[in-house]
């Protein structure tokens, strides 16, 4: 079935009523058919969901050992529990600062969004009144500073250094985690590409700077009566390709909007992190691929921590729609933007500057 078909299928299929599991063990298989069977199962999701739970868990040091990067910091660490455990430890720690320390990192203060972002600084959904949590983002970073940092030097509208907290609140751990997913994310889009019928290096010359934004995110609990138009983070889309989200265990929060209009829960499952399609994807895909709306709220009367990366093409990259998504009777639906500005102006809108 072509992928035109395929979305038509799903534009009459019954909604989703959960989240599906992919298990990623055979991300890292060299056998063709093999690869081919997981590009599949991806295809499916992506075309019916747009969301999953990638199911990694200790296969993630395996990502990092094939790319060969992070062994030391990361892996001897074991990805899957302690350097998480670090980063949520580190995570709770600077957000418990005092909010005038905080404030000396404000996101506006920064021409390219990094920094800090206080409690209802952001409005993801223009109908609500502002997002409860407050968050903290960066940039794609060498782990140990170079002189020059190629990557980065490239990154055109998005251009611009990160920004980091002192010591002892200093966000080490959310750095080691970045790397971690970053390499989970380059595992992910040669799948994406089989499962677009695309060669697998398809999305390679697109992807080299590693465009990767991680927030690290504190969703304080909203307890008694709550004003529906303000909850953790508003009904939104994500701007990149797709987003690697780690959530805090046994915190229910995470919401995902099916086609009829029900929100799903996406509670947080252990050995697994979720996956989600973003704008980009769907414009390249024709909205093939699925940039599925989601939300947060965090009614658990306790604190909440989530760590998304947002994982994207090159901002110089312009997002044509790929041709086996288009059709006469599928004509193309966007715009032809760059990659930059379009997340840029997604972010120029969420915090309002
Ligand atoms: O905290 C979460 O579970 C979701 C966060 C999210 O959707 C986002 O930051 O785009
Ligand atoms: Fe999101």
């Amino acid at each position: 079935m072509s992928l035109v078909e395929a979305a038509l299928k799903a534009d009459t299929a019954d909604a989703f009523s959960q989240v599906p599991v992919i298990d990623l063990k055979d991300a890292s298989s060299t056998d063709p058919a093999v690869r081919r069977a997981l590009g599949a199962a991806i295809r499916d999701v992506c075309i019916n969901v747009g969301f999953f739970y990638g199911a990694c868990g200790l296969s993630v040091s395996v990502y990092m050992r094939r790319a060969g990067i992070g062994l030391n910091a990361v892996c001897n660490h074991g990805i899957s529990q302690r350097t998480i455990d670090n980063a949520l430890a580190a995570m709770t720690e600077y957000f418990s600062l005092p909010l005038d320390e905080k404030m000396e990192l404000d996101m506006r203060k920064s021409p390219n969004f990094k920094g800090y972002n206080p409690v209802l600084s952001s409005n993801n959904d223009p109908v609500n009144n502002g997002d409860m949590h407050e968050g903290f983002e960066f940039g794609w970073e060498e782990l140990q500073a170079k002189e020059s940092d190629e990557k980065r030097a490239n990154d055109g509208v998005m251009a611009g250094v990160n920004v980091w907290p002192r010591a002892p609140a200093d966000l080490d751990g959310e750095h080691v985690v970045s790397h971690a997913a970053v390499t989970l994310g380059k595992t992910m889009f040669p799948l994406f590409a089989l499962a677009l019928d695309l060669p697998e290096e398809y999305f390679g010359d697109k992807t080299k700077n590693s465009a990767a934004l991680m927030r690290v995110l504190h969703y304080p609990p909203q307890t008694g009566p709550v004003d529906d138009r303000v909850i953790g983070i508003g009904a939104h889309t994500d701007f990149e390709c797709f987003t690697i989200l780690w959530q805090q265990p046994e915190i229910q929060a995470l919401q995902v909007l099916n086609k009829q209009d029900k929100w799903i829960d996406a509670p947080p499952t252990p050995g697994t992190l979720v996956v989600n399609l973003g704008d980009q994807f769907a414009r390249w895909t024709n909205d093939v691929f699925k940039s599925t709306v989601h939300r947060a709220v965090n009614r658990s009367g306790v604190r909440r921590y989530s760590i998304p990366l947002f994982f994207g093409t090159d901002y110089d990259v312009r997002l044509e729609p790929i041709s086996s998504c288009v059709s006469e009777d599928r004509p193309p639906k966007y715009e032809v933007v760059a990659a930059g500005d379009y997340v840029k102006a997604r972010l120029k809108a969420t915090y309002g500057h």
